[in-house]
């Protein structure tokens, strides 16, 4: 496997897998043995899924695959039904939403949840309420960094599908997040957008793990240097993205040719 070069939180350079867990400090997100289900669907089944600080990696799949139930469990917003998660070495599994963002465990939704009624500004002041000393300029800065500043005042029920997105992420940024877990924040947008979007994300200190869900593979080229593929459910393949995106098994996935067989290798 292929090590990559990642800043620490202290900002220093180093060399070592993604998802590798600073012992020491217990840095990072730790999920072991996640398994979910739907009946008697079962729509995840992950033995261990690790993001440390830093990290930049993509989750992708076909649809239905599970990367939004695993997006959803690391964020609280799903309570796995077996599996242990841990954040900085603290347990979080029986953890809700709120309290994940707190810890800094930000997310955005694959559907934007905006209030309507609310500003702009109102909507991302909600987004970090629970920074109960933040300064009033964060949410501002949030917008700005999404392009939205000028729309501040502006109800969100007045917003496009893509300027909704760009909202979801102010909010999700305005947590403060030291994670920041991103469900398909490329869906439906306009070039221009997509453009802003990738330069918003490329941005972002390098401290901070992203993990993105997406089906751009442009997307995912340009801002993940890992890729873990789903299927099923089950881990079907992971490594360095440029890997992955050469892997004609994981071609064959998305055209629906890869067969059982080459889904659980
Ligand atoms: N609340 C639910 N009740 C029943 N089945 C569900 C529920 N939520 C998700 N599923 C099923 O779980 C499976 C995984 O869904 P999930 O949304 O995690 O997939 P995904 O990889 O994110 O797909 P997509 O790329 O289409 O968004 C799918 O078969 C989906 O229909």
């Amino acid at each position: 496997m292929r090590t990559v070069h990642r800043i620490d939180p202290d900002g220093v350079p180093s060399q070592r897998e993604p998802g590798d867990i600073d012992r020491a400090h217990g840095n990072g997100l730790v999920a072991t043995g996640l398994r979910h289900a739907y009946g008697q669907l079962t729509v995840l089944d992950l033995d261990t899924f690790t993001v440390a600080p830093g990290d930049r990696h993509a989750v992708i799949g076909p649809n239905g695959a599970g990367k939004s139930t695993l997006l959803n469990i690391l964020a609280g917003t799903t309570r796995t039904q077996t599996g242990t998660i841990t954040y900085n070495g603290q347990v979080v599994t029986r953890r809700g939403p709120a309290w994940r963002a707190r810890a800094g465990i930000g997310r955005t939704f694959q559907h934007p949840r905006v209030y309507p009624n609310l500003t702009l500004l109102d909507c991302v002041r909600m987004g970090g309420w629970h920074h109960r000393h933040q300064p009033e300029r964060t949410p501002l800065e949030a917008l700005d960094l999404v392009g939205l500043l000028g729309y501040a005042d502006y109800p969100a029920a007045a917003l496009s599908h893509g300027h909704r997105r760009m909202l979801d992420l102010a909010v999700a940024l305005a947590g403060q997040p030291r994670v920041l877990l991103l469900d398909e924040p490329a869906a439906g947008l306009t070039d221009t957008l997509t453009t802003r979007l990738l330069d918003i994300l490329g941005r972002l200190p390098g401290w901070m793990a992203v993990v993105l869900v997406e089906h751009h593979m442009d997307v995912v080229a340009a801002l993940a240097d890992w890729t873990t593929v789903l299927h099923h459910g089950h881990r079907h393949t992971d490594g360095p993205t440029d890997t992955v995106r050469a892997d004609p098994a994981v071609t064959a996935l998305y055209l629906g040719t890869g067969g059982d067989d080459a889904a659980h290798r």
